[in-house]
């Protein structure tokens, strides 16, 4: 492909920037119009009744929403050009426009109409004789790149939109990462395009985009999926809040604010784990076999008396025998959940056991009294409550078979962790004597033990009250919806395309629902633990356990997802060597892979040393940029001079000191510098677990062979330290270097001699 930069002639951009100048008026009026109408249903007569306010206000959110799609598109709006065999020619844009006379004047980046401008190539063109890629500052065109598809540069180069791609990655890292909507790469494209069905792994070397593409499609599939999303939402699990900061304006950017981000720590309403443990207790946690021994100790709470129990209440003696009470346990053990068919959690059980243990104390009233008593019918049910109600029965019923509820419960495991089917070893690891913080650890198992144990009694009250009530207003808001849109369209007051009428009526039945709720959807799926996302993002999925998978799962059991990560870059204890081993015990069959195999981070240099690390049989990713700067050395007590001086070098970029944890958690005092994994300060720094999916313009790594020692899994570590560089690396210590880096260092200044 010939790039043409220079040679794109005024007359040309002086074109596309009449084009550009019409397209923004385009925008100017839909924003005038959307504003208009938000603020006619503002300032509308005020609604008479609870439906006339949830329809009004399902028009505030959705106009709003409208206001900040368009809001959002302001920047680079069109952003690409392609010309076709026929002469036809498409502008691609962060939105889609039409015309006054509905000619389509601007295509949607994730509509198919703009699938060649990421995938043509020159062997295989799509019809495509021309890409152009516009750059823009502000509302002017300041220059052009045409990537003429012609066979004759068929070998020049792999990359789409080359020159494009190098400008962006060239400037510097703001804190924030940005969307890649211009220079999204053909095998990129097809990963963010792929069939929202079963789960995608992407996995990829440091560097390949395996974040921007999942979040790049998250917005492909709100765009192509809305009637299917729009109820349920995306989740998207990052590995660390700091990192969520780092992405959270990728989605908004591209006009979607309605997803929802989570770590797994912050997974479960209402539990804060901010606690941090031993890297044996996390692993002991993570590990699958803790869903059966969490199961037993449920179980475990379940007695069974070694004799008949005799309770005397108003001069009546009943008696609980071992025989009784086994039979009412096992059919409690028994009874399934008539909606799910699946065996009652155990606070729901436990009721079916009161239940029959009652019946059954009842009947021994009933022939106690014999003939003394006429019984009218209602009266045994009568009984039946007031016995369960009677103090000394609810007290030993209570002992027999106790309510649980997962934080008390987990808590009593680990100050009695005999109760838990561990080896010694394992107990002593997770054992915790004294209370202490949550740790991202005891979330999955806190999620297991709230399924396991189900709903408290009160909270089951509460919530079948709410299912009858949701189920209703669904029905009724679609209703109404399809009424509304009706009338709308009839008055002409909107205009709906008919293929659109569906989505149209969905949408703002959903809205209807989410803000009779007090919320959007993205906000009630944060409250709630048993809420079920309509697709899952899980970015540096190498890091879950089998433990998180199973927690992550719940919240997906259409198994819709997209998981990215990089089995060469796991450190958590408790993490994955293979997809095979954490996802065929959740969903056999149900799983496929695509690779990234480009690294558009790391400059070749950094990449090559970080390569040094990788177990025989791992493939580096090939790095996009180049760089003459090899990676340099230094010495740990010159480390605030050297952190001016890459300030200096970089110039508005940004810097990262990566040092050990022992080192970040002792204040930086050893460092001389404040610790903080602060995105928008100019320097951060962070143990190189905070700086997981993160990247800046020059990364000082300290004393990377503590690093390297300082768990099983360090290498990884310092890999990942080691690939965080988008232009300058450095290592500085106190002690000698791993002997592979000094090697590899060697070798480089060698080599630029
Ligand atoms: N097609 C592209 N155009 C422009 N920039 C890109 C493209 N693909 C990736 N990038 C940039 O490359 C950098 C690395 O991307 P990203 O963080 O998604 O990689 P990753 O595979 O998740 O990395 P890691 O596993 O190391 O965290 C980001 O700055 C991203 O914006």
């Amino acid at each position: 492909m010939a790039s043409t930069n220079a040679q794109a002639t005024s007359a040309e951009i002086t074109h596309e920037q009449a084009y550009l100048t019409m397209l923004y008026g385009r925008l100017d009026a839909l924003r005038a119009a959307t504003g208009q109408r938000l603020a006619e249903v503002r300032l509308g007569p005020t609604a008479e009744n609870d439906q006339g306010w949830s329809e009004r206000e399902a028009f505030v959110q959705e106009y709003q929403d409208r206001a900040a799609e368009l809001d959002a598109a302001e920047r680079n709006l069109c952003f690409g050009r392609l010309d076709f065999d026929d002469a036809d020619r498409l502008y691609i844009g962060r939105i889609g426009l039409r015309s006054d006379d509905y000619d389509q004047v601007l295509v949607d980046w994730r509509a198919r109409a703009a699938e060649p401008f990421y995938r043509a190539t020159p062997r295989e063109r799509c019809g495509v004789t021309r890409r152009r890629h516009l750059h823009t500052a502000g509302r002017r065109v300041v220059s052009l790149d045409d990537d003429v598809l012609d066979l004759d540069a068929v070998d020049e180069t792999r990359l789409t939109g080359e020159a494009a791609l190098l400008a962006s990655l060239r400037r510097g890292r703001t804190g924030r990462m940005g969307d890649i909507v211009a220079t999204i790469q053909a095998d990129q494209d097809r990963i963010i395009r792929d069939d929202m069905r079963g789960i995608l792994v992407v996995e990829g070397g440091p560097g390949t985009g395996k974040t921007v593409v999942a979040l790049h499609r998250a917005a492909y599939l709100l765009y192509t999926y809305r009637k299917q999303l729009v109820r349920r939402g995306i989740l998207v699990i990052g590995p660390s809040a700091t990192f969520l900061r780092y992405i959270d304006q990728v989605l908004p950017s591209l006009g979607e604010n309605d997803v929802v981000l989570e770590t797994i720590a912050t997974l479960l309403p209402g539990v804060e784990a901010r606690g941090q443990e031993p890297a044996d207790a996390a692993r002991v946690k993570g590990d699958a076999k803790m869903a059966d021994v969490l199961a037993k100790a449920v179980t475990g709470l379940r007695q069974l008396p070694a004799s008949t129990i005799e309770i005397k209440v108003d001069g009546t003696v009943y008696r609980l025998t071992p025989g009784l009470c086994g039979r009412a346990r096992a059919e409690a053990e028994r009874t399934t959940d008539p909606d799910t068919d699946t065996l009652l959690p155990h606070n729901a059980a436990r009721r079916v056991f009161i239940g029959l243990v009652v019946r059954e104390l009842a009947r021994q009233r009933v022939r106690d009294l014999g003939g003394r008593r006429a019984w009218e019918p209602g009266d045994e049910e009568e009984l039946r409550g007031e016995l369960a109600d009677t103090p000394a029965i609810a007290s030993v019923l209570d002992a027999l078979w106790p309510e649980a509820a997962p934080q008390q419960l987990l808590t009593q495991l680990y100050a009695e962790p005999g109760r838990l089917d561990l080896t010694d070893a394992e107990r002593a690891a997770i054992a915790r004597l004294t209370p202490r913080p949550w740790t991202p650890a005891d979330v999955p198992l806190l999620d297991e033990l709230a399924e396991l144990l189900g709903m408290l009694t009160a909270e089951e009250r509460a919530a079948s009250r709410g299912r009858a009530e949701d189920e209703a207003e669904r029905a009724e808001a679609l209703q109404y919806a399809r009424q509304l849109v009706a009338d709308l369209v009839e008055a002409s007051a909107i205009v709906v395309p008919p293929l659109e009428n569906d989505t149209f009526v969905t949408w703002i039945a959903g809205r209807n629902i989410a803000s009779a709720a007090g919320g959007a959807i993205a906000e009630r799926a944060t409250r709630d633990r048993s809420w079920t996302y309509g697709h899952v993002i899980v970015d540096e999925a190498q890091e879950l356990s089998a433990m998180d998978w199973r927690m992550v799962m719940r919240r997906c059991p259409a198994r819709s997802m997209t998981v990215v990560g990089d089995l060469a870059q796991t450190s958590a204890p408790g993490g994955a060597d293979s997809w095979a081993q954490v996802l065929d015990p959740v969903a056999a069959g149900r799983w496929r892979t695509a690779r990234l195999t480009v690294n558009y981070r790391t400059p070749a240099p950094a990449m090559a040393l970080a390569a040094a690390l990788l177990p025989p049989g791992i493939e580096p990713p090939l790095s996009v940029r180049d760089s003459d700067e090899v990676p340099w050395s230094g010495r740990v007590a010159d480390l605030a001079a050297l952190v001016r001086r890459e300030r200096k070098l970089i110039g508005a970029g940004r810097v990262a000191v990566i040092a050990p944890q022992s080192l970040v958690a002792g204040n930086g005092a050893e460092l001389g510098l404040a610790p903080g994994p602060d995105l928008d300060a100019p320097v951060a720094v962070l143990a190189p677990e905070q700086a997981k999916g993160l990247e800046f313009d020059s990364v000082i790594v300290v004393d990377p062979a503590v690093i390297q020692q300082s768990s099983p899994r360090g290498w990884s570590d310092l890999y990942v330290a080691l690939t965080r560089t988008t232009r300058r690396l450095g290592l500085v210590s106190q002690g000698e270097l791993p002997a592979v880096l000094r090697a590899a260092l060697d070798e480089m200044a060698d080599g630029a001699q």
